[in-house]
């Protein structure tokens, strides 16, 4: 019988990746408000507008001062001060203060005009002396001023083109001047979920169907990296899974995913339906798992039909296996980074580390990329440890498997790759790990 899975014609991950890379292009800029751009992709180097603070500040409620004039105050040696005047946030003392004097002032209030320091008010009491207080520290110049441009400076790089924005990146533009920030549109997808047995979420189950849990995930995945998403499930039936890419490449879906029926059994209908549609296969089958069955090509919108706006005639495809373990790694290592890429992002997709392995991991061959699902921990000596999962499909090759792959799955939220050239790493050498969620690396004891 002919061995249809020897690997030959197969590409490796990386090139997969290249092939990708080369395919796709980020979708139109589009405007959006600060609070639209959390999670979105800056289409442009976002440069400060604004120097904050535009004049030196103070950082603490109490006296602006000559600094000079305080050299030798201590709690022995109090220096009194004559107080001249007041300085608020956002009220400006507007004055300049002489030599002997100092002006009241609070947190964010401009520094007035001569006066050098701000001594806390903890150390400083208003004498019975009508306007005069009393110092019991020193202040070398420049202590508790915030100087222009302490926070953001105009002309300062704030994020670049292709980075994520981040809920920290919202403060700097926000205090750089900017109400609206050019992102790259983020990429509308549409997750068609093939086969008979498959039932749509909520769905009463028939015999012989389970939920489309792959589907649940991928739209979950796509949900956090903030993507508008659509979904159906069509069993195996031709006409009906070209019916849904039709329905599909009429509307305004940026990409596709499919997923189920990408293997080669009579049943797995989705490549010969996409060919009857015209699509340009870019390549089927990986040196790669889980996820080796994947295929990924461009289909064209209708001719003769008028464009959705802001839309490609060609919209990228990616068929994912069925299996989850293999629909989750395909999902994971060439869908997401594709969609993200056509959404504008330029930097890798999730954080690498390097991790101690506490158990052998085997390769399927010397040019595959193996992923392994692991759990990490912290080691004696504050060295990072990575355990594989031994569920079947997610986990080691070599221990022994049993566990579940859902909850495998959803448990550990990191992978350990074996690249192409390493088919296998011993107990105790390192490892790099993908990191998927920062909660891979939280406690699971809960809040500290
Ligand atoms: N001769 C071989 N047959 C298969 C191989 C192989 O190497 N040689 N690999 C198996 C593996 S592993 C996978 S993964 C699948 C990939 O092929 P398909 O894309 O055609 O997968 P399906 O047949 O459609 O489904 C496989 C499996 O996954 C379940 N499934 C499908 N869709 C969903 C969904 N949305 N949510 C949850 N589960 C889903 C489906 O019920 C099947 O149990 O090929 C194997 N065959
Ligand atoms: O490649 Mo599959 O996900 O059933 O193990």
């Amino acid at each position: 019988m002919e061995e249809i899975d020897s690997g030959e014609g197969y590409i490796g991950w990386t090139e997969a990746l290249q092939l990708i890379g080369t395919t796709i292009t980020p979708n139109p800029a589009v405007v959006t408000n600060l609070e639209g751009a959390v999670g979105q992709v800056a289409s442009e180097d976002l440069t400060s507008k604004l120097s904050c603070p535009d004049h030196a500040t103070s950082l603490k409620d109490g006296y602006a001062v000559v600094s000079d004039d305080i050299v030798e105050a201590s709690s022995d040696r109090p220096v009194s001060l004559r107080c001249i005047g007041e300085a608020f946030a956002g009220v400006p003392f507007s004055g300049s203060i002489p030599s002997g004097s100092c002006v009241h002032i609070t947190a964010g209030a401009y520094i007035p005009d001569g006066a050098n320091a701000v001594c806390a008010g903890e150390f400083c009491s208003p004498l019975a002396t009508a306007g005069t207080v009393s110092i019991r520290a020193n202040a070398r110049p420049g202590r508790n001023i915030l100087p222009v441009g302490g926070d953001v400076t105009r002309g300062e790089l704030l994020v670049r083109r292709g980075e994520r924005i981040t809920a920290p990146h919202l403060a700097v533009l926000a205090a750089g001047g900017f109400t609206e920030v050019p992102v790259y549109r983020p990429s509308a997808v549409m997750i068609i979920a093939i086969g008979t047995e498959i039932a749509a979420l909520g769905d009463r189950l028939l015999p012989g169907q389970l939920y489309a849990s792959n589907l649940a995930q991928c739209m979950g995945w796509l949900r956090q990296y903030g993507l508008p998403v659509r979904t159906r499930v069509v069993p195996d039936d031709g006409p009906a899974i070209q019916g849904v890419l039709a329905e599909a490449l009429r509307s305004d879906i940026d990409f596709i995913i499919t997923s189920g029926g990408a293997w080669g059994s009579l049943r797995d209908l989705v490549l010969a339906n996409l060919g009857q549609i015209g699509w340009r296969q870019i390549f089927y089958r990986l040196r790669m798992g889980p996820g080796k069955g994947t295929a990924f090509g461009v289909a064209t919108r209708p001719m003769g039909e008028p464009l959705p706006s802001g839309c490609r005639p060609e919209v990228p495809v990616m068929c994912l296996p069925g299996g989850p373990p293999s629909n989750e790694m395909a999902f994971l290592q060439l869908a997401l980074p594709a969609i993200m890429r056509q959404s504008g992002l330029c930097t890798r997709l999730f954080p690498e580390i390097r991790a101690v392995l506490t158990e052998p991991l085997q390769g399927r061959g010397r040019d595959w990329t193996q992923f392994f699902r692991v759990s990490l921990a912290s080691g004696p000596d504050g060295v990072l440890l990575a355990t594989p999962s031994t569920a079947v499909g997610v986990g080691s090759g070599s221990a022994p498997r049993r566990g579940q792959r859902l909850t495998e799955m959803a448990k550990s939220l990191a992978l350990a790759r074996l690249p192409e050239g390493v088919e296998f790493l011993d107990k105790g050498c390192a490892v790099t790990v993908q990191i998927l969620s920062a909660q891979a690396l939280a406690s699971p004891r809960g809040p500290a």
